[in-house]
């Protein structure tokens, strides 16, 4: 059998500082199969984009940080690789799309510039030539409609859909295997944000890239992922298929999660009351969706 695109088992994170520890992450395990599109979806503050930072190698290098527990990636233990390993990883086999375009494109750099950092890190010493040629297929395959143009834009002259797709394509132009999205489009309006995601779906779905999708929105989610996992205060409280959970949520905080989707606006989950007893139940696991074994 083939071992899974991210295995994540029993991953503990905590920070100190000088007011003592504080434990964000309490044992959260999750696997991504090949070409699958993995939702984790929690409120504000549960946890998520640690969990993708950890992922991504970055927090391990962190002095406040504490992490345990195994990160797998490719059925390579991501504690047993080098910090050059891990970064020769990062942006090549994995990379990630953020919410707000704006804070990873470079303002003073062109998109053509960018990219070809981009592709260096893939193919060290690829000329100006190929890789113009190269990022003008990436854009056109993200239906920018003149990729040239594009290219020798600064991100400030390009709207923010745009952006949007600029950076998709950049994230996906190594071929990576996975692919980390937090809450892409979220500074979107919400018909740009569902265009976006779209493209981004069809675009995963043709190079049968693994996505870990990251959201507190639980509407995106149900359009985009195959599998579930519910994120609360640390701890995965319910796992499914996407159909499965949305049909038959059994988790007090799941539950409260749907209760709120219409009153969802651009601004997150509002705050949910009464649900501080769904903290002790335990996790939910809908059918044929346990964790794969861990071999030694
Ligand atoms: N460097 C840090 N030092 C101390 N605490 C941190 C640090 N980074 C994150 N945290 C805490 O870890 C918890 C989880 O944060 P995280 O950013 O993963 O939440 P999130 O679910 O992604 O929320 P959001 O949807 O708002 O991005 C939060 O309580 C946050 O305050």
């Amino acid at each position: 059998m083939t071992a899974p695109s991210l295995l994540i088992r029993d991953l503990h994170l905590a920070f100190r500082g000088w007011a003592g520890q504080v434990d964000v992450l309490h044992g959260i395990s999750l696997h991504i199969n090949k070409g699958e599109r993995v939702a984790l979806v929690g409120e504000s503050g549960s946890g998520k984009s640690v969990t993708a930072r950890i992922v991504l190698g970055l927090l391990q290098q962190t002095r406040s940080a504490r992490v345990s527990g195994l990160v797998a990636f490719e059925g390579r233990d991501l504690a047993r690789m080098t910090e050059a390993e891990r970064r020769r990883l990062r942006g090549n086999r994995m990379s990630m799309i953020f919410q707000d375009p704006m804070s990873s494109l470079n303002p003073v750099y062109r998109i053509g510039e960018q990219f070809h950092e981009v592709l260096e890190r893939a193919e060290p010493g690829i000329g100006p030539v190929a890789a113009r040629d190269k990022a003008a297929a990436a854009l056109a395959d993200v239906a920018i409609p003149d990729p040239e143009r594009a290219l020798d834009s600064y991100a400030f002259q390009l709207s923010g859909g745009m952006n949007q797709r600029v950076m998709i394509a950049m994230a996906l132009a190594n071929e990576p295997s996975l692919l980390i999205a937090d809450e892409p489009g979220t500074a979107l309006d919400v018909t740009v944000q569902a265009q976006t995601l779209e493209l981004m779906r069809d675009l995963v779905a043709k190079h049968h890239t693994s996505v870990l999708f990251i959201s507190h929105n639980l509407g995106v989610v149900r359009e985009f992922a195959d599998r579930v996992y519910v994120i609360y205060k640390g701890r995965i409280v319910e796992h499914g298929c996407t159909a499965d959970l949305f049909a038959d949520p059994r988790h007090p905080y799941t539950r409260a999660l749907l209760a709120a989707v219409p009153r969802i606006t651009g601004e997150g989950i509002p705050e949910i009351d009464d649900v501080s007893e769904a903290y002790f139940q335990p996790l939910v696991v809908h059918e044929g969706c346990e964790e794969p074994e861990v071999e030694a």
